[in-house]
Protein backbone atom coordinates (compact mmCIF):
# COMPACT_ATOMS: atom_id res chain seq x y z
CA UNK A 1 0.00 0.00 0.00
CA UNK A 2 1.23 3.24 -1.13
CA UNK A 3 1.54 6.07 2.12
CA UNK A 4 -0.50 8.66 2.33
CA UNK A 5 0.94 11.74 1.21
CA UNK A 6 2.50 13.99 3.90
CA UNK A 7 0.39 17.40 3.79
CA UNK A 8 2.40 20.71 4.38
CA UNK A 9 2.22 22.21 7.60
CA UNK A 10 0.76 25.23 6.02
CA UNK A 11 -2.09 23.34 4.31
CA UNK A 12 -5.42 22.84 6.69
CA UNK A 13 -7.72 20.11 6.07
CA UNK A 14 -11.26 20.51 7.31
CA UNK A 15 -14.31 18.20 8.44
CA UNK A 16 -17.85 19.75 7.86
CA UNK A 17 -21.30 18.20 8.12
CA UNK A 18 -23.45 18.21 5.35
CA UNK A 19 -26.84 19.39 6.40
CA UNK A 20 -28.06 22.28 8.20
CA UNK A 21 -24.88 23.21 9.54
CA UNK A 22 -22.37 22.97 6.52
CA UNK A 23 -23.57 26.45 5.27
CA UNK A 24 -22.90 28.65 8.46
CA UNK A 25 -19.72 26.70 8.86
CA UNK A 26 -18.71 27.90 5.23
CA UNK A 27 -19.93 31.52 6.41
CA UNK A 28 -17.78 31.81 9.81
CA UNK A 29 -14.79 30.40 8.81
CA UNK A 30 -14.84 32.32 5.67
CA UNK A 31 -15.50 35.74 7.92
CA UNK A 32 -12.56 34.15 10.21
CA UNK A 33 -10.06 34.74 6.65
CA UNK A 34 -10.12 31.41 5.10
CA UNK A 35 -11.06 31.28 1.39
CA UNK A 36 -13.56 28.88 1.46
CA UNK A 37 -17.35 28.74 -0.51
CA UNK A 38 -20.41 26.43 -0.22
CA UNK A 39 -19.82 24.04 -2.48
CA UNK A 40 -21.79 23.65 -5.72
CA UNK A 41 -24.25 20.83 -5.57
CA UNK A 42 -22.58 18.09 -6.63
CA UNK A 43 -21.19 14.04 -5.58
CA UNK A 44 -18.31 15.64 -5.19
CA UNK A 45 -17.15 14.66 -1.31
CA UNK A 46 -13.57 16.48 -0.96
CA UNK A 47 -13.20 20.30 -2.01
CA UNK A 48 -10.01 22.07 -2.71
CA UNK A 49 -9.77 25.30 -2.03
CA UNK A 50 -6.39 27.85 -1.48
CA UNK A 51 -4.08 26.42 1.02
CA UNK A 52 -7.81 24.72 2.75
CA UNK A 53 -9.34 21.24 1.60
CA UNK A 54 -12.75 20.61 2.74
CA UNK A 55 -14.21 17.22 3.62
CA UNK A 56 -17.93 16.89 3.42
CA UNK A 57 -18.78 14.11 5.99
CA UNK A 58 -22.28 13.44 7.82
CA UNK A 59 -22.21 14.80 10.75
CA UNK A 60 -20.94 11.63 13.22
CA UNK A 61 -17.99 11.15 11.29
CA UNK A 62 -16.59 14.75 12.06
CA UNK A 63 -15.25 13.47 15.47
CA UNK A 64 -13.48 10.77 13.95
CA UNK A 65 -11.76 12.18 11.39
CA UNK A 66 -10.67 15.33 13.35
CA UNK A 67 -9.53 12.60 16.45
CA UNK A 68 -7.47 10.35 14.01
CA UNK A 69 -5.89 13.13 12.68
CA UNK A 70 -7.13 12.77 8.87
CA UNK A 71 -8.52 16.22 9.46
CA UNK A 72 -7.13 18.68 11.20
CA UNK A 73 -10.00 20.97 12.80
CA UNK A 74 -14.03 20.70 12.24
CA UNK A 75 -17.20 21.65 12.76
CA UNK A 76 -19.74 20.11 14.76
CA UNK A 77 -22.96 19.48 17.24
CA UNK A 78 -21.97 19.06 20.60
CA UNK A 79 -25.01 16.85 20.64
CA UNK A 80 -23.05 14.46 18.24
CA UNK A 81 -19.21 15.01 19.94
CA UNK A 82 -20.68 14.43 23.10
CA UNK A 83 -22.21 10.87 21.97
CA UNK A 84 -19.13 10.22 19.62
CA UNK A 85 -16.98 9.87 23.23
CA UNK A 86 -13.76 11.35 21.22
CA UNK A 87 -11.72 14.00 23.23
CA UNK A 88 -10.72 16.32 21.00
CA UNK A 89 -9.98 19.85 21.46
CA UNK A 90 -12.70 21.74 21.67
CA UNK A 91 -12.09 25.24 21.68
CA UNK A 92 -14.70 27.60 20.58
CA UNK A 93 -18.14 27.20 20.87
CA UNK A 94 -19.72 29.02 17.91
CA UNK A 95 -23.17 29.70 19.32
CA UNK A 96 -25.26 28.38 16.15
CA UNK A 97 -27.24 25.47 15.82
CA UNK A 98 -28.59 26.07 19.35
CA UNK A 99 -30.93 23.36 20.35
CA UNK A 100 -31.23 20.96 23.24
CA UNK A 101 -30.99 17.41 24.16
CA UNK A 102 -34.18 16.22 25.79
CA UNK A 103 -36.59 13.76 27.50
CA UNK A 104 -39.55 13.45 25.62
CA UNK A 105 -42.65 12.06 26.69
CA UNK A 106 -46.40 11.78 25.40
CA UNK A 107 -48.06 15.30 26.78
CA UNK A 108 -49.11 13.77 30.88
CA UNK A 109 -47.52 10.40 30.35
CA UNK A 110 -46.19 8.60 33.95
CA UNK A 111 -45.31 5.16 32.67
CA UNK A 112 -42.31 3.41 34.07
CA UNK A 113 -39.58 3.77 31.02
CA UNK A 114 -39.42 0.05 28.72
CA UNK A 115 -37.74 1.13 26.46
CA UNK A 116 -36.56 4.57 25.08
CA UNK A 117 -35.94 5.33 21.27
CA UNK A 118 -33.04 7.70 20.49
CA UNK A 119 -30.50 8.60 17.70
CA UNK A 120 -27.88 9.57 20.89
CA UNK A 121 -27.70 5.59 22.38
CA UNK A 122 -24.48 6.45 24.60
CA UNK A 123 -25.51 9.57 26.11
CA UNK A 124 -29.28 7.75 27.08
CA UNK A 125 -27.77 5.02 28.56
CA UNK A 126 -25.23 6.93 30.39
CA UNK A 127 -28.67 9.26 31.55
CA UNK A 128 -30.83 6.25 32.47
CA UNK A 129 -27.64 4.49 34.34
CA UNK A 130 -27.48 7.25 36.52
CA UNK A 131 -30.84 7.23 37.30
CA UNK A 132 -31.54 4.04 37.91
CA UNK A 133 -33.54 3.48 35.20
CA UNK A 134 -33.63 -0.28 34.02
CA UNK A 135 -34.95 0.86 30.38
CA UNK A 136 -33.91 -0.08 27.10
CA UNK A 137 -32.28 2.33 24.82
CA UNK A 138 -33.28 1.41 21.33
CA UNK A 139 -31.08 2.93 18.28
CA UNK A 140 -33.46 4.90 15.81
CA UNK A 141 -32.34 7.09 12.79
CA UNK A 142 -34.37 10.02 12.03
CA UNK A 143 -38.35 11.17 13.14
CA UNK A 144 -37.11 9.92 16.45
CA UNK A 145 -40.43 11.39 17.93
CA UNK A 146 -42.67 8.80 16.48
CA UNK A 147 -41.67 6.38 18.56
CA UNK A 148 -43.17 7.95 21.59
CA UNK A 149 -46.34 8.44 19.40
CA UNK A 150 -46.70 4.98 18.47
CA UNK A 151 -46.02 2.64 21.94
CA UNK A 152 -42.54 1.80 20.49
CA UNK A 153 -40.99 3.51 23.37
CA UNK A 154 -42.21 5.55 26.32
CA UNK A 155 -40.02 8.32 25.99
CA UNK A 156 -37.80 9.57 23.60
CA UNK A 157 -34.06 11.29 24.19
CA UNK A 158 -34.19 13.58 20.88
CA UNK A 159 -33.55 17.69 20.26
CA UNK A 160 -36.14 20.28 20.42
CA UNK A 161 -35.16 23.81 19.04
CA UNK A 162 -38.62 25.74 18.62
CA UNK A 163 -40.51 23.43 20.28
CA UNK A 164 -42.69 22.96 17.20
CA UNK A 165 -42.51 19.20 16.77
CA UNK A 166 -43.11 18.02 20.23
CA UNK A 167 -46.51 20.96 19.49
CA UNK A 168 -47.73 19.35 16.77
CA UNK A 169 -47.52 15.63 18.55
CA UNK A 170 -48.91 16.06 21.39
CA UNK A 171 -45.58 15.18 23.31
CA UNK A 172 -43.59 17.55 26.56
CA UNK A 173 -39.75 17.83 27.35
CA UNK A 174 -39.84 15.76 31.12
CA UNK A 175 -35.89 16.82 30.81
CA UNK A 176 -33.26 18.79 29.37
CA UNK A 177 -30.27 16.54 29.91
CA UNK A 178 -27.95 19.33 27.98
CA UNK A 179 -27.87 22.72 25.62
CA UNK A 180 -25.79 21.78 22.28
CA UNK A 181 -24.66 24.18 19.53
CA UNK A 182 -21.62 23.47 16.52
CA UNK A 183 -18.22 23.40 18.08
CA UNK A 184 -15.09 23.81 16.77
CA UNK A 185 -12.50 20.57 17.32
CA UNK A 186 -9.34 20.82 16.40
CA UNK A 187 -6.88 17.41 16.25
CA UNK A 188 -4.06 17.67 19.41
CA UNK A 189 -1.06 17.00 17.55
CA UNK A 190 -2.01 19.28 14.25
CA UNK A 191 -3.05 21.85 17.10
CA UNK A 192 1.01 21.92 17.24
CA UNK A 193 2.01 21.38 13.86
CA UNK A 194 0.00 23.39 12.18
CA UNK A 195 0.27 26.03 15.09
CA UNK A 196 0.65 29.09 12.83
CA UNK A 197 -3.25 28.19 11.03
CA UNK A 198 -5.14 26.64 13.48
CA UNK A 199 -4.35 29.70 16.56
CA UNK A 200 -4.96 32.47 14.34
CA UNK A 201 -8.00 30.72 13.40
CA UNK A 202 -9.31 29.74 16.93
CA UNK A 203 -8.41 33.75 18.03
CA UNK A 204 -10.23 35.20 14.83
CA UNK A 205 -13.79 32.53 15.50
CA UNK A 206 -13.79 33.47 19.28
CA UNK A 207 -13.07 37.04 18.16
CA UNK A 208 -16.19 36.60 16.09
CA UNK A 209 -18.85 34.72 18.67
CA UNK A 210 -17.76 37.11 21.29
CA UNK A 211 -15.85 34.36 23.69
CA UNK A 212 -13.00 35.47 26.22
CA UNK A 213 -10.22 33.95 24.92
N1 LIG B 1 -34.06 21.73 14.95
C1 LIG B 1 -32.80 22.09 15.13
N2 LIG B 1 -32.49 23.36 15.42
C2 LIG B 1 -31.21 23.75 15.61
N3 LIG B 1 -30.14 22.91 15.55
C3 LIG B 1 -30.42 21.64 15.26
C4 LIG B 1 -31.74 21.17 15.04
N4 LIG B 1 -31.69 19.87 14.75
C5 LIG B 1 -30.38 19.55 14.79
N5 LIG B 1 -29.61 20.60 15.11
C6 LIG B 1 -28.13 20.65 15.26
O1 LIG B 1 -27.56 20.55 13.96
C7 LIG B 1 -26.79 19.36 13.86
C8 LIG B 1 -26.94 18.79 12.47
O2 LIG B 1 -28.30 18.53 12.21
P1 LIG B 1 -28.76 17.87 10.84
O3 LIG B 1 -30.26 17.93 10.84
O4 LIG B 1 -27.98 18.43 9.70
O5 LIG B 1 -28.27 16.41 11.09
P2 LIG B 1 -28.90 15.04 10.62
O6 LIG B 1 -29.40 15.18 9.21
O7 LIG B 1 -29.85 14.60 11.67
O8 LIG B 1 -27.57 14.19 10.71
P3 LIG B 1 -27.15 12.85 10.03
O9 LIG B 1 -28.21 12.48 9.06
O10 LIG B 1 -25.82 13.16 9.42
O11 LIG B 1 -27.08 11.92 11.21
C9 LIG B 1 -27.28 18.45 14.99
O12 LIG B 1 -26.28 17.55 15.39
C10 LIG B 1 -27.58 19.48 16.08
O13 LIG B 1 -26.39 19.87 16.73
O1 LIG C 1 -38.11 21.91 18.21
P1 LIG C 1 -38.07 21.92 16.69
O2 LIG C 1 -37.77 23.29 16.15
O3 LIG C 1 -39.32 21.33 16.10
O4 LIG C 1 -36.79 21.06 16.22
C1 LIG C 1 -36.60 19.75 16.68
C2 LIG C 1 -36.59 18.75 15.57
O5 LIG C 1 -35.49 19.04 14.68
C3 LIG C 1 -34.70 17.86 14.50
O6 LIG C 1 -35.20 17.04 13.50
P2 LIG C 1 -34.81 17.14 11.95
O7 LIG C 1 -35.67 18.15 11.31
O8 LIG C 1 -33.34 17.35 11.81
O9 LIG C 1 -35.22 15.69 11.44
P3 LIG C 1 -34.73 14.23 11.92
O10 LIG C 1 -35.59 13.87 13.10
O11 LIG C 1 -35.02 13.35 10.75
O12 LIG C 1 -33.27 14.31 12.28
C4 LIG C 1 -34.89 17.12 15.83
O13 LIG C 1 -34.59 15.73 15.70
C5 LIG C 1 -36.35 17.37 16.16
O14 LIG C 1 -37.21 16.42 15.58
Amino acid sequence: MTPAPLRAPDHLTLALPKGRILEEAIALLSGAGLPLTLPEKSRALRHEFPGVTVLELRNQDVPVYVDLGVADAGIVGKDVLTESGREVYEPVDLRFAACRLSLIREVGATAPLVRVGTKYPRIARAYLNARGIPAEVVKLGGNIELAALTGLAEAVIDLVQTGSTLQANNLEEQDVLFESSARLIVNRAALKLRRARLRPLIERLREIVGEEA
